[in-house]
């Protein structure tokens, strides 16, 4: 049986990085993936890489309009690119790893006992024993329970979805979250005609209200219906389409859809690795337990990424590799504790970005702040750029001068966010980045007015 000092499971991001630096310390190590067309994993493949790859194909073809065949090409070719883009990514990861001394086994691992894997494939079976695991296995499509929906023909999941090289005519979607707001957008871009269908009589309902009422009334302004406070009943197919019977606050109405996407969340994916032979605990909802430093029930045992059920971000991931880096170094320094604020951008047409606080949180936590808000109108770049959509908002803590939160529904704002968010996280106040001198024409340039409102 073949040792390593460690072995990773599932080629994601925490994973192959952390794996890339063990080798390079001399380390033996191993990492297994079920898939080889998941190499480099979840975000390279079927997540952040492809989407963004049809978002921007999805605003040039907007740009252009044209007749229904015009766009229907656009968009098969826009698919063709992004699986160009996929496929020399997916190269890339692998030979990375290779070069850098990694072994890559193909195969689904499963725990044998807490220090055996056996590594399935459908040409062979074998066991290697591993000091160190790292579990790092990501996470799958949940398909909620509505009747016909998992026996529906025009059913897809974001992975799916994303393959599909005819442009759907009305595309009905299941979720008002992150996956289902972004794809709105893109095939809203594409020239389908979209409908959103949100369970909660809350629109975004974890964002600042006043941001949150600026997104819903572009999405709406841009042609995307957003069915609100809606449950899906059931699902049946027709020849050409699926008819979706929904239960509204107005009544039922059944919505006709060539493709229904289903974009209701994300579980970690555990099903297969056999936790239990291995003592590893789960949390009541699925994921595998660990402490702020990574470590599983069994300290040998690491896990990072979504599998752990935290936030959901390829970025969380690579900062789950530092922890993992740094348990290895033995400084124990970054935990999940001291990670600082988490930016997040949402890529809608413009992009709705974030960090820290909403109004509403900062206030109820007792806050005394100031607020500013700016249309991004006011920032010369965004009519520059054709595209002067959008609301610029700022909680700062009155007395300290820190910035609590932003709030940047822009474009670029997945760009600027990373600014504040330093300023946010080195304890910087306001009044630097307001008086910073900034490049022009930017969309950055916007914080000298806006941090000037208050
Ligand atoms: C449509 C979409 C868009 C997204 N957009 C963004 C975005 O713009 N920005 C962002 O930061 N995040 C985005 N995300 C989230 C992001 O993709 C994930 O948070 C990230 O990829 C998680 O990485 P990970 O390290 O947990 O593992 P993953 O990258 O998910 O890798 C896990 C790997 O493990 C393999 N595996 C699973 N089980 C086994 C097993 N038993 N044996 C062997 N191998 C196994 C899988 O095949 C997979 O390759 C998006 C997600 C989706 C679905
Ligand atoms: N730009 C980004 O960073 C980005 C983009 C896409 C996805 N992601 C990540 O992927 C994860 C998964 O995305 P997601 O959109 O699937 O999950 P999500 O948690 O963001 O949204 C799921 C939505 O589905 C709704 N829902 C649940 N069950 C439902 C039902 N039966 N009927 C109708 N609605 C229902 C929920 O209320 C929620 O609004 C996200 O948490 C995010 O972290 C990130």
């Amino acid at each position: 049986m073949t040792v390593y000092e460690y072995v990773i499971i599932g080629f994601g991001k925490a994973g192959k990085t952390f794996a890339s630096f063990l080798a390079s310390q001399g380390i033996k190590t191993a990492l297994i993936e079920k898939s080889k067309e998941r190499y480099g994993g979840t975000c390279i493949n079927v997540a952040c890489i492809p989407s963004k790859s049809l978002e921007y194909s999805a605003r040039l073809s907007h740009g252009r309009d044209g007749s229904w065949e015009e766009k229907e090409k656009r968009y098969a070719e826009a698919v063709e690119e992004k699986n160009r883009l996929t496929a020399m990514l997916r190269g890339k990861n692998y030979d990375k790893l290779v070069q850098a001394g990694v072994t890559v086994y193909d195969g689904t691992a499963s725990f044998v006992n807490d220090h055996e894997i056996l590594i399935s494939s459908d040409e062979k079976e074998e066991i290697i024993r591993a000091e160190h695991i790292v579990i790092n296995t990501g996470a799958a499509p949940v398909m909620p329970k509505v009747e016909g929906l998992d026996r529906s023909a025009f059913v897809y999941t974001s992975e799916t979805l994303m393959d599909e090289k005819k442009l759907p005519r009305h595309l009905v979607i299941l979720g008002a979250g992150y996956i289902g707001l972004e794809f709105a957008s893109y095939y809203n871009n594409f020239g389908a005609q979209v409908t959103v269908i949100q369970k909660g009589s809350v629109f975004l309902p974890k964002e600042d209200r006043e941001m949150a009422a600026a997104v819903k009334e572009h999405l709406e302004k841009q042609g995307i219906r957003i069915l609100e406070e809606a449950d899906v009943l059931r699902v049946e197919d027709e020849k050409e389409e699926a008819l979706i019977h929904v239960k509204t606050k107005n009544g039922e109405e059944i919505l006709h859809a060539d493709v229904l996407l289903a974009a209701t969340g994300r579980q970690p994916n555990v099903s297969s690795l056999a936790l239990e032979k291995a003592g590893v605990e789960m949390t009541p909802r699925g994921a595998v337990k660990v402490d702020s430093s990574l470590h599983t029930s069994k300290p040998h045992i690491m896990a990072a990424g979504d599998v752990t059920g935290g936030m959901q971000f390829t970025y969380i991931s690579l900062d789950d590799f530092r922890i993992l880096k740094s348990n290895f170094n033995g400084d124990l320094k970054r935990t999940t504790e001291n990670r600082g604020p988490v930016p997040y951008a949402l890529f809608l047409d413009p992009p709705l970005a974030r960090v820290g606080m909403t109004e509403e949180e900062a206030r109820a936590s007792g806050w005394k702040v100031l607020t500013a808000s700016m249309p991004a109108a006011a920032i010369p770049k965004a009519h520059v750029l054709k595209n002067p959509s959008g609301l610029l908002k700022v909680i700062v803590d009155e007395e300290s001068g820190l910035i609590l939160g932003a709030h940047f529904f822009c474009l670029e704002s997945y760009e600027m966010i990373n600014l504040v968010r330093l300023a946010m996280d080195r304890k910087i106040p306001y009044s630097v980045l307001r008086d910073s001198i900034y490049t022009h024409p930017t969309m950055t340039e916007g914080l000298n007015d806006l941090l000037g409102m208050l």
